[in-house]
């Protein structure tokens, strides 16, 4: 088997005395693609940036290859909209990369003309293919996505995660994405994650879709990315949750 890039042992996290996750067990493998799907709110955010070490764990431990290389694409920037700022030199924050890298990496990402363009001025598209491409200047071995085509609408969504496809193939890079977006967690992952404070289930996206767990997420409502928001667990946290033999249930 090969080494994992990252695990999680049992991480739990409480935050003002509320289990936001817990007994998190997960890991990746170089060249994976995973998805995480759950309702708002489940921890999904959370557990990337436990991941990252950005938020330290209550209970459990994350274990990353040693040197391990991590490229992050937030799920939203904090950039004061009235400071004057070029995508290049964006770029070259918080530590300079000089013009060469910081065009290769937009052209990777796919948005190779914005490197003089101002930060406010980019549309939605623009700017998740500048926050991928500060994330590929890590050279990452693993590309960590929280919902990167929020807010693009659907051909927008589908090119960039064409580009995500694109990416991997290149650099061989494991991405684990944070999704709503129903098309991509069925036909692009090599693995599906569903989340509520918890791994309710895990799998190939069709042991996934056959679990009860993922029924109850995207099976109720008409529209699949509306029937996610509508998610309400059939099962109680506490039991074994019932499902596909070969999925692993928690
Ligand atoms: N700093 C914090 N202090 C207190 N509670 C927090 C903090 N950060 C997150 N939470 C809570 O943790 C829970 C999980 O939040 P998180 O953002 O990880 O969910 P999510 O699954 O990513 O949701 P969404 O799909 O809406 O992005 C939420 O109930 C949130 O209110």
């Amino acid at each position: 088997m090969t080494q994992a890039l990252i695990e999680t042992v049992g991480l739990g996290l409480d935050l003002d005395g509320r289990a936001i996750l817990r007994g998190m067990d997960f890991s990746i493998e170089p060249g994976e693609i995973v998805t995480i799907v759950g309702p708002n709110g489940s921890g999904k955010s959370t557990f990337l940036r436990m991941l990252i070490g950005a938020i330290r764990p209550s209970s459990g431990r994350v274990e990353r290859m040693p040197g391990l290389r991590i490229g992050y694409v937030p799920q939203k920037l904090a950039l004061d909209p009235a400071l004057p700022m070029t995508v290049n030199r964006f770029l070259n924050l918080p530590r300079r990369v000089g013009a060469a890298r910081a065009a290769d990496a937009l052209a990777l990402a796919g948005a190779p003309e914005v490197g003089d363009r101002q930060m406010a001025d980019l549309s939605g598209g623009q700017l998740q293919r500048v926050l991928l491409a500060r994330a590929l200047l890590e050279d990452p071995q693993l590309l960590l996505l929280d919902e990167p085509t929020q807010g693009l609408d659907q051909p927008g969504a589908a090119a960039f995660y064409r580009r995500i496809e694109e990416v991997r193939r290149g650099t061989e890079c494991a991405v684990l994405m944070i999704s709503h977006d129903l098309h991509v967690v069925m036909a692009a992952s090599d693995r599906v994650l569903c989340v509520n404070g918890h791994i309710c289930c895990q799998g190939t996206p069709e042991i996934v879709a056959d679990a009860p767990e993922y029924r109850a997420l995207f099976g109720s409502g008409t529209g699949g990315a509306l029937a996610l928001y509508r998610h309400e667990h059939s099962h109680s946290h506490d039991d074994d949750c019932a499902g596909a033999e070969e999925g692993q249930h928690h």
